[in-house]
Protein backbone atom coordinates (compact mmCIF):
# COMPACT_ATOMS: atom_id res chain seq x y z
CA UNK A 1 0.00 0.00 0.00
CA UNK A 2 0.75 3.58 -0.46
CA UNK A 3 -0.04 5.88 1.87
CA UNK A 4 0.30 9.85 2.17
CA UNK A 5 -0.78 10.95 5.31
CA UNK A 6 -1.51 14.59 6.29
CA UNK A 7 1.58 15.63 4.17
CA UNK A 8 2.13 19.60 3.40
CA UNK A 9 5.28 20.68 1.30
CA UNK A 10 5.81 24.90 1.16
CA UNK A 11 7.77 26.76 -1.93
CA UNK A 12 8.84 29.57 0.04
CA UNK A 13 5.24 31.02 0.92
CA UNK A 14 3.78 29.07 -1.51
CA UNK A 15 1.67 26.26 -0.23
CA UNK A 16 2.05 23.39 -3.26
CA UNK A 17 0.76 20.30 -0.96
CA UNK A 18 -1.76 21.17 1.90
CA UNK A 19 -2.68 18.70 4.06
CA UNK A 20 -3.03 15.77 1.41
CA UNK A 21 -4.08 12.45 1.80
CA UNK A 22 -3.56 9.52 -0.70
CA UNK A 23 -4.20 5.60 0.02
CA UNK A 24 -3.66 3.51 -2.79
CA UNK A 25 -4.47 -0.42 -1.86
CA UNK A 26 -1.81 -3.03 -2.61
CA UNK A 27 -2.30 -4.56 -6.46
CA UNK A 28 -4.55 -2.11 -8.28
CA UNK A 29 -4.61 1.08 -10.26
CA UNK A 30 -4.70 4.45 -8.57
CA UNK A 31 -5.25 7.79 -10.95
CA UNK A 32 -3.97 10.75 -9.93
CA UNK A 33 -6.11 13.77 -11.74
CA UNK A 34 -6.07 17.44 -10.80
CA UNK A 35 -5.62 20.77 -13.04
CA UNK A 36 -2.76 21.91 -13.92
CA UNK A 37 -0.38 23.00 -11.19
CA UNK A 38 -2.63 21.24 -8.98
CA UNK A 39 0.50 19.46 -7.29
CA UNK A 40 0.82 16.38 -9.01
CA UNK A 41 4.34 16.13 -9.67
CA UNK A 42 5.03 17.72 -6.12
CA UNK A 43 3.61 14.81 -4.47
CA UNK A 44 4.72 12.49 -7.09
CA UNK A 45 8.29 13.51 -6.24
CA UNK A 46 7.41 13.39 -2.77
CA UNK A 47 6.04 9.72 -2.76
CA UNK A 48 9.07 8.55 -4.81
CA UNK A 49 11.25 10.06 -2.03
CA UNK A 50 13.13 12.75 -3.61
CA UNK A 51 11.81 15.64 -2.09
CA UNK A 52 10.81 15.34 1.72
CA UNK A 53 7.27 16.67 3.04
CA UNK A 54 7.67 19.83 5.84
CA UNK A 55 5.02 17.68 7.63
CA UNK A 56 2.95 14.39 7.16
CA UNK A 57 4.18 10.90 6.59
CA UNK A 58 5.19 9.25 3.35
CA UNK A 59 4.57 5.04 3.75
CA UNK A 60 5.01 2.47 1.15
CA UNK A 61 4.56 -1.18 2.08
CA UNK A 62 4.61 0.15 5.65
CA UNK A 63 8.05 1.73 5.41
CA UNK A 64 9.04 5.71 5.53
CA UNK A 65 10.13 6.16 1.50
CA UNK A 66 12.58 9.44 1.87
CA UNK A 67 15.97 8.22 1.98
CA UNK A 68 14.86 4.72 2.10
CA UNK A 69 17.23 2.26 -0.02
CA UNK A 70 14.88 -0.45 0.74
CA UNK A 71 11.73 0.93 -0.90
CA UNK A 72 13.65 1.97 -3.70
CA UNK A 73 15.01 -1.17 -5.33
CA UNK A 74 11.17 -2.13 -4.96
CA UNK A 75 9.78 1.37 -6.87
CA UNK A 76 9.79 1.54 -10.70
CA UNK A 77 9.76 5.61 -11.34
CA UNK A 78 8.76 7.17 -14.91
CA UNK A 79 9.06 10.75 -14.41
CA UNK A 80 7.15 13.82 -16.60
CA UNK A 81 10.55 15.00 -17.64
CA UNK A 82 13.04 12.04 -18.37
CA UNK A 83 17.07 12.13 -18.15
CA UNK A 84 19.35 9.27 -19.09
CA UNK A 85 22.76 9.48 -19.26
CA UNK A 86 23.00 10.96 -22.94
CA UNK A 87 25.96 8.75 -24.18
CA UNK A 88 24.41 5.64 -23.57
CA UNK A 89 22.47 2.96 -25.92
CA UNK A 90 19.38 1.03 -24.15
CA UNK A 91 21.65 -2.39 -23.77
CA UNK A 92 24.29 -0.04 -21.62
CA UNK A 93 21.32 1.57 -19.61
CA UNK A 94 20.16 -2.20 -19.20
CA UNK A 95 23.41 -2.93 -17.71
CA UNK A 96 22.83 -0.34 -15.13
CA UNK A 97 19.40 -0.94 -14.21
CA UNK A 98 20.22 -4.61 -13.89
CA UNK A 99 22.99 -3.59 -11.21
CA UNK A 100 20.27 -1.27 -9.74
CA UNK A 101 17.33 -3.28 -9.54
CA UNK A 102 17.84 -7.27 -7.77
CA UNK A 103 14.71 -8.49 -9.55
CA UNK A 104 15.79 -7.69 -13.14
CA UNK A 105 14.19 -10.37 -15.91
CA UNK A 106 16.67 -10.14 -18.68
CA UNK A 107 14.02 -12.00 -20.45
CA UNK A 108 11.36 -9.87 -19.79
CA UNK A 109 13.58 -7.18 -21.09
CA UNK A 110 14.57 -8.83 -24.45
CA UNK A 111 11.31 -9.60 -25.23
CA UNK A 112 9.77 -6.00 -24.31
CA UNK A 113 13.02 -4.81 -27.04
CA UNK A 114 11.81 -6.33 -29.27
CA UNK A 115 7.79 -5.98 -28.94
CA UNK A 116 8.52 -1.95 -28.61
CA UNK A 117 10.79 -2.23 -31.94
CA UNK A 118 13.50 -0.61 -30.32
CA UNK A 119 16.88 0.00 -31.35
CA UNK A 120 19.50 -1.34 -28.29
CA UNK A 121 22.69 0.09 -30.18
CA UNK A 122 21.56 3.54 -30.73
CA UNK A 123 22.01 6.17 -28.03
CA UNK A 124 19.24 6.85 -26.11
CA UNK A 125 19.60 10.78 -27.21
CA UNK A 126 19.10 10.23 -30.25
CA UNK A 127 16.13 8.71 -30.10
CA UNK A 128 13.10 10.55 -30.49
CA UNK A 129 11.25 12.10 -26.88
CA UNK A 130 8.58 8.80 -27.44
CA UNK A 131 10.76 6.25 -28.18
CA UNK A 132 13.10 7.67 -25.19
CA UNK A 133 9.56 7.19 -22.75
CA UNK A 134 9.07 3.53 -24.54
CA UNK A 135 12.76 3.02 -23.10
CA UNK A 136 12.47 4.13 -19.84
CA UNK A 137 8.88 1.88 -19.73
CA UNK A 138 10.77 -1.21 -20.92
CA UNK A 139 13.86 -0.58 -18.36
CA UNK A 140 11.12 -0.38 -15.63
CA UNK A 141 9.16 -2.92 -16.39
CA UNK A 142 12.03 -5.19 -16.86
CA UNK A 143 12.81 -4.19 -13.17
CA UNK A 144 9.64 -5.86 -12.41
CA UNK A 145 9.11 -3.34 -9.33
CA UNK A 146 6.29 -3.88 -6.50
CA UNK A 147 5.59 -0.45 -7.33
CA UNK A 148 5.01 1.75 -10.19
CA UNK A 149 4.60 5.29 -9.99
CA UNK A 150 3.97 7.20 -13.40
CA UNK A 151 4.17 10.85 -14.16
CA UNK A 152 2.26 11.67 -17.32
CA UNK A 153 3.15 8.35 -19.13
CA UNK A 154 1.27 8.06 -22.19
CA UNK A 155 1.76 11.33 -23.14
CA UNK A 156 3.81 11.86 -26.88
CA UNK A 157 2.53 7.96 -27.53
CA UNK A 158 1.34 7.22 -29.81
CA UNK A 159 -2.08 4.56 -29.81
CA UNK A 160 -0.98 1.39 -30.82
CA UNK A 161 2.07 2.02 -27.90
CA UNK A 162 -0.27 2.71 -25.28
CA UNK A 163 -2.09 0.30 -25.91
CA UNK A 164 0.89 -2.01 -25.39
CA UNK A 165 2.11 -0.54 -22.32
CA UNK A 166 -1.60 -0.54 -20.40
CA UNK A 167 -1.29 -4.07 -21.45
CA UNK A 168 1.77 -4.80 -19.56
CA UNK A 169 0.53 -2.70 -16.38
CA UNK A 170 -2.32 -4.57 -16.11
CA UNK A 171 -1.02 -7.72 -16.65
CA UNK A 172 1.61 -7.20 -14.02
CA UNK A 173 -1.20 -5.89 -11.63
CA UNK A 174 -3.23 -8.89 -11.94
CA UNK A 175 0.04 -11.81 -11.85
CA UNK A 176 1.74 -10.38 -9.32
CA UNK A 177 -0.06 -7.43 -7.12
CA UNK A 178 2.07 -4.62 -8.74
CA UNK A 179 0.70 -1.19 -7.17
CA UNK A 180 0.30 1.18 -9.67
CA UNK A 181 -0.17 5.26 -9.05
CA UNK A 182 -0.54 7.31 -12.30
CA UNK A 183 -0.82 10.69 -13.23
CA UNK A 184 -2.65 11.83 -16.41
CA UNK A 185 -5.00 14.36 -18.18
CA UNK A 186 -6.16 11.53 -20.47
CA UNK A 187 -9.37 10.90 -18.11
CA UNK A 188 -10.50 8.66 -21.12
CA UNK A 189 -7.74 6.34 -20.86
CA UNK A 190 -7.35 6.40 -16.79
CA UNK A 191 -11.19 5.66 -16.89
CA UNK A 192 -10.57 2.46 -18.35
CA UNK A 193 -8.19 0.70 -16.36
CA UNK A 194 -8.12 2.75 -12.77
CA UNK A 195 -9.82 0.94 -9.53
CA UNK A 196 -9.73 4.32 -8.03
CA UNK A 197 -9.41 8.11 -8.36
CA UNK A 198 -7.96 10.92 -6.24
CA UNK A 199 -9.10 14.18 -7.93
CA UNK A 200 -6.30 16.97 -6.28
CA UNK A 201 -7.27 20.59 -6.82
CA UNK A 202 -4.71 23.11 -4.94
CA UNK A 203 -2.51 20.53 -3.38
CA UNK A 204 -5.82 19.16 -1.53
CA UNK A 205 -7.69 15.99 -1.69
CA UNK A 206 -10.85 16.56 -3.30
CA UNK A 207 -12.31 13.39 -3.81
CA UNK A 208 -10.49 9.74 -3.43
CA UNK A 209 -12.94 7.24 -4.60
CA UNK A 210 -13.29 3.63 -6.26
CA UNK A 211 -14.37 4.14 -9.39
CA UNK A 212 -17.21 1.69 -10.46
CA UNK A 213 -18.49 3.60 -6.75
CA UNK A 214 -17.82 6.77 -8.36
CA UNK A 215 -19.29 6.17 -11.26
CA UNK A 216 -22.05 4.55 -9.69
CA UNK A 217 -23.47 7.49 -7.60
CA UNK A 218 -23.60 10.04 -9.92
CA UNK A 219 -26.65 9.71 -13.28
CA UNK A 220 -27.45 12.35 -15.83
CA UNK A 221 -30.79 12.19 -16.40
CA UNK A 222 -33.28 13.31 -18.77
CA UNK A 223 -36.99 13.34 -18.03
CA UNK A 224 -40.18 14.53 -19.74
CA UNK A 225 -44.12 14.31 -17.91
CA UNK A 226 -47.38 14.67 -19.78
CA UNK A 227 -48.36 16.82 -16.84
CA UNK A 228 -45.13 17.57 -14.77
CA UNK A 229 -45.71 16.97 -10.83
CA UNK A 230 -44.80 20.30 -8.02
CA UNK A 231 -41.42 19.42 -7.02
CA UNK A 232 -40.57 15.77 -8.38
CA UNK A 233 -36.99 15.43 -7.48
CA UNK A 234 -37.49 16.88 -3.93
CA UNK A 235 -36.38 13.43 -2.42
CA UNK A 236 -32.87 13.51 -4.76
CA UNK A 237 -29.69 15.27 -4.05
CA UNK A 238 -29.88 17.04 -7.09
CA UNK A 239 -26.44 18.85 -8.36
CA UNK A 240 -27.54 20.51 -11.90
CA UNK A 241 -30.84 21.03 -12.90
CA UNK A 242 -32.14 22.38 -16.20
CA UNK A 243 -35.25 22.63 -18.25
CA UNK A 244 -35.08 22.63 -22.03
CA UNK A 245 -38.88 23.13 -22.87
CA UNK A 246 -40.59 20.17 -21.88
CA UNK A 247 -37.45 18.11 -20.69
CA UNK A 248 -35.97 18.12 -17.39
CA UNK A 249 -32.08 17.56 -17.19
CA UNK A 250 -30.61 16.65 -13.78
CA UNK A 251 -27.24 15.47 -12.33
CA UNK A 252 -27.71 13.59 -9.68
CA UNK A 253 -25.79 12.05 -6.87
CA UNK A 254 -27.88 9.13 -5.45
CA UNK A 255 -28.46 5.17 -5.70
CA UNK A 256 -29.47 4.50 -9.00
CA UNK A 257 -32.59 2.29 -7.41
CA UNK A 258 -33.71 5.43 -5.40
CA UNK A 259 -33.28 7.41 -8.73
CA UNK A 260 -35.14 5.47 -10.66
CA UNK A 261 -38.18 4.69 -7.97
CA UNK A 262 -38.33 8.24 -7.48
CA UNK A 263 -39.07 9.32 -11.45
CA UNK A 264 -41.30 6.50 -12.50
CA UNK A 265 -43.38 6.93 -9.75
CA UNK A 266 -44.40 10.23 -11.22
CA UNK A 267 -45.24 8.92 -14.81
CA UNK A 268 -42.89 10.33 -16.64
CA UNK A 269 -43.59 10.26 -20.89
CA UNK A 270 -39.41 10.13 -21.36
CA UNK A 271 -36.96 8.94 -18.93
CA UNK A 272 -32.96 8.23 -19.96
CA UNK A 273 -30.65 7.34 -16.99
CA UNK A 274 -26.64 7.80 -18.00
CA UNK A 275 -23.70 6.85 -15.77
CA UNK A 276 -21.35 10.11 -15.50
CA UNK A 277 -17.87 9.87 -17.72
CA UNK A 278 -15.01 10.50 -15.61
CA UNK A 279 -14.43 13.58 -17.58
CA UNK A 280 -17.81 14.84 -16.54
CA UNK A 281 -17.14 14.51 -12.94
CA UNK A 282 -14.15 15.96 -12.89
CA UNK A 283 -15.38 18.76 -14.27
CA UNK A 284 -18.34 19.14 -11.84
CA UNK A 285 -15.77 18.16 -8.97
CA UNK A 286 -14.08 20.94 -9.48
CA UNK A 287 -16.76 22.86 -9.95
CA UNK A 288 -17.73 26.61 -10.37
CA UNK A 289 -17.71 25.96 -14.33
CA UNK A 290 -21.47 25.57 -15.11
CA UNK A 291 -21.43 26.59 -18.51
CA UNK A 292 -19.18 23.90 -19.33
CA UNK A 293 -21.06 21.52 -17.22
CA UNK A 294 -24.29 22.65 -19.52
CA UNK A 295 -22.46 22.49 -22.77
CA UNK A 296 -20.70 18.66 -21.65
CA UNK A 297 -22.89 16.96 -19.95
CA UNK A 298 -26.15 16.86 -21.96
N1 LIG B 1 10.56 23.69 -6.83
C1 LIG B 1 9.51 24.50 -6.84
N2 LIG B 1 9.61 25.77 -6.41
C2 LIG B 1 8.53 26.60 -6.39
N3 LIG B 1 7.29 26.23 -6.79
C3 LIG B 1 7.14 24.98 -7.23
C4 LIG B 1 8.22 24.05 -7.30
N4 LIG B 1 7.74 22.86 -7.76
C5 LIG B 1 6.43 23.06 -7.99
N5 LIG B 1 6.06 24.32 -7.68
C6 LIG B 1 4.69 24.88 -7.78
O1 LIG B 1 3.81 23.97 -7.18
C7 LIG B 1 2.58 23.91 -7.89
C8 LIG B 1 2.29 22.49 -8.27
O2 LIG B 1 3.15 22.08 -9.30
P1 LIG B 1 3.13 20.61 -9.92
O3 LIG B 1 4.22 20.54 -10.95
O4 LIG B 1 3.17 19.64 -8.82
O5 LIG B 1 1.69 20.59 -10.62
P2 LIG B 1 1.02 19.47 -11.54
O6 LIG B 1 -0.28 19.12 -10.93
O7 LIG B 1 1.98 18.36 -11.79
O8 LIG B 1 0.77 20.30 -12.88
P3 LIG B 1 0.73 19.86 -14.43
O9 LIG B 1 -0.55 19.11 -14.63
O10 LIG B 1 0.73 21.17 -15.13
O11 LIG B 1 1.96 19.03 -14.71
C9 LIG B 1 2.73 24.84 -9.09
O12 LIG B 1 2.12 26.09 -8.78
C10 LIG B 1 4.23 25.02 -9.23
O13 LIG B 1 4.58 26.28 -9.75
Amino acid sequence: MIKVDHVNKNFDRFKALDDLNINVNKGSIYGLVGTNGAGKTTIIKHITGIIRPDSGQITIGGEDVFDNRNVKQKMGFIPDDLFFFSTYNLKEMSKFYKALYPNWNQQRYAHMVTQFDLDEGNKLSKFSKGMQKQAAFVLIMSSMPDYLILDEPIDGLDPIVRKLVWKYIVEDVAEREMTVLVSSHNLKELEGICDSIGIIAKGHMIMERDLDELKSDVHKIQVAYKKKPENPYKNLNVLHLETRGTVDLLIVKDKKELVEQTIWKNNPVLFDLLPLSLEEIFIYELGGADHEIQSIIF
